[in-house]
């Protein structure tokens, strides 16, 4: 696992228009260099800007959007087209307006999906999914070139929320239940799924997430109380934060200020 690698900039926009374009040269490397990319999508503020920055962006044509897979980190267990599933927010942003292979966008399932409401089938269909992607020297899920994670103000990442018993789930994919931020019941990709990325990217944005990423990057945080702590990936773990989000960094956190 990587050690984090802090950026801060000035606010939410300018983090979000560097976030979109650090994306796009992120998955035009991989697609050069392997004819694919796959990117896991998080829900929430940031990551939400994020994908309408790369919308609005003229470079997103750098992306050949027919070789890349797209994956989710987690979702909220409602309908199909509920405005409230991150899959519905990120359609809006960002999936609508570019030429994916509908094939290759691989949406965690509905709660009126082929499992009807049952989340822990729906959690081993998406596991399913997963394994049958990864590649021979993968585990149970793809290598991830890039997985985006917003950052709770209670530390969660993706709806692996702080002292739920997802957070200990060896399996791939998880059943959440009793999230404590609406709605209550979550699919969500595991720890050891996150971390079979090579990248990982948690995103902030704003005061109210300062006191959770001071505690995410302390060298001594408990996973288990402390979500964002346990989130790295495989090469290269970046924090992306604002400078409200960065106000309260643990005494000798190296950081980048790139604007
Ligand atoms: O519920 C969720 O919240 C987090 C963070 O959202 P934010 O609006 O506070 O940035 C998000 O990353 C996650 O995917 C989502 O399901």
């Amino acid at each position: 696992m990587s050690s984090p690698t802090v950026l801060v900039h000035d606010d939410q926009a300018l983090l979000a228009e560097a976030a979109a374009a650090r994306l796009v040269t992120r998955i035009a490397d991989a697609q050069a260099a392997r004819g694919t990319a796959s990117v896991v999508l998080t829900g929430g503020g940031v990551g939400t800007a994020v994908l309408a920055a790369l919308a609005a962006t003229g470079v997103r044509d750098a992306v050949d959007w027919g070789r890349l897979d797209m994956w989710w980190g987690d979702e909220r267990f409602l309908p199909s087209g509920d405005p409230e599933r991150n899959e519905t927010g990120a359609r809006q942003a960002l999936l609508d307006h570019v030429p994916l292979d509908p094939a290759r966008v691989h949406a965690m399932p509905a709660a009126d999906g082929p499992d009807g409401d049952d989340p822990e089938a729906a959690a081993e269909r998406y596991a399913a999914e997963l394994r049958a992607a990864a590649g021979p020297g993968d585990g149970p899920v793809p290598a991830f070139d890039v997985l985006m994670l917003g950052v709770g103000p209670d530390a969660h990442v993706a709806s692996l929320f702080p002292e739920l018993p997802a957070l200990r789930d060896e399996g791939a994919v998880a059943a959440v239940r009793g999230a404590p931020k609406p709605p209550p019941t979550r699919i969500s990709l595991t720890f050891p799924s996150l971390r079979a990325a090579d990248e990982v990217w948690l995103l902030a944005a704003g005061e109210s997430k300062a006191k959770a990423i001071g505690l995410g990057l302390a060298p001594d945080a408990d996973p288990f109380h402390v979500p964002c702590a346990g989130a790295r990936g495989r090469s290269r773990t970046l924090f992306l934060l604002d400078r409200a989000a960065a106000s309260e960094l643990p005494p000798g956190t190296g950081r980048v200020t790139p604007s």
